[in-house]
């Protein structure tokens, strides 16, 4: 290949970079209107809709079929979903990081972009309340593990319940051991198509875990038990379960495979709806 065949073809690379940021920058000024529709910051509302990015997350790595590498598609554009929404209305992040369960603010700054400041949480109560005192919109918590008990306070009647929002990293590199995230925030879920739907159930003592989850695997719910806690005078216990699809409690299938249990379930408390990450396998 010649010096001039060289010269021509950075040329070409020069124009598709310049392309390629002025669609970025005309596809901001898009936000920016569907950012005055939504009315989010005049509402003091977060501007994310993680249903929504994880739509447009499908469709372009469905879309690029192997002609991009996939992950650096997905990193790509979780940074540019973190500009957008961060020049929507204030994105501030609080990471509750404990020892020993990986780098979990790393994990909110790969997931919600460069612009968003991650301000780290001595606890997940402390990640919590930064939520209601205004100084953070989204707290990133690690995945409960049995000793936890931060899931509980989302049981709370607040005037502006929190959820969990997503489930980090959009791209599930399961089998690999890396760590794995819940996003809380005071945003309603909405479903992507694809989801996954955290629960609290609340039952009498003498039903075991493994016994709801038997009763949910059997309406197809792929139940996985994340902790147990028991109450202080022992009367009932909360179960924190996620499960397969987009699901609010009374609703069927679940009110009909809870049925057989009956008053032994005392209350089902939706907590959480987010998108089902990506498989590794899934993008081929
Ligand atoms: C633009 C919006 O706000 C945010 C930014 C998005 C984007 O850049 O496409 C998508 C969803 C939201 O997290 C929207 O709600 O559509």
């Amino acid at each position: 290949m010649s010096a001039r065949d060289l010269s021509e073809l950075r040329n070409e690379v020069d124009r598709l970079d310049d392309a390629m940021l002025d669609l970025l920058i005309e596809r901001m000024a898009v936000v920016q209107h569907i950012a005055s529709l939504k009315g989010d910051r005049d509402l003091g509302r977060l501007a994310l809709r993680p249903a929504r990015e994880a739509m447009i997350l499908r469709r372009l790595t469905a879309r690029a079929r192997g002609r991009f590498p996939a992950a650096s598609l997905l990193q790509m554009w979780r940074e540019l979903l973190g500009a957008t929404t961060s020049a929507q209305a204030p994105l501030r992040i609080c990471a509750w990081e404990p020892e020993g369960r990986g780098a979990i603010r790393a994990l909110a700054r790969n997931h919600f972009g460069t612009l968003a400041p991650v301000r780290s949480a001595e606890t997940a109560e402390e990640a919590l309340r930064s939520l209601g005192d205004g100084s953070a919109q989204i707290a990133v918590l690690p995945l409960p593990e049995e000793a936890d008990r931060w899931w509980r306070s989302l049981l709370g009647d607040g005037s502006r319940p929190l959820h969990v929002v997503s489930r980090l990293p959009f791209l599930d590199g399961s089998g690999h051991s890396h760590p794995q995230a819940f996003a809380v925030a005071a945003l309603d879920p909405e479903p992507s198509g694809i989801d996954l739907s955290l629960l609290v159930f609340e039952t009498t003592p003498d039903i075991s875990r493994a016994r709801l989850c038997e009763a949910l695997h059997a309406a197809g719910l792929a139940p996985r038990p994340l902790a147990t806690l028991h109450d202080d005078a022992e009367s009932s216990v909360l179960h924190l379960i996620e499960l397969d699809g987009f699901l609010a409690p009374g609703e069927a299938p679940l009110a009909a495979c809870l049925e057989p249990l009956g008053s032994r379930i005392l209350r089902v408390t939706p907590i959480g709806g987010y998108p089902r990450p990506l498989s590794e396998a899934e993008l081929g």
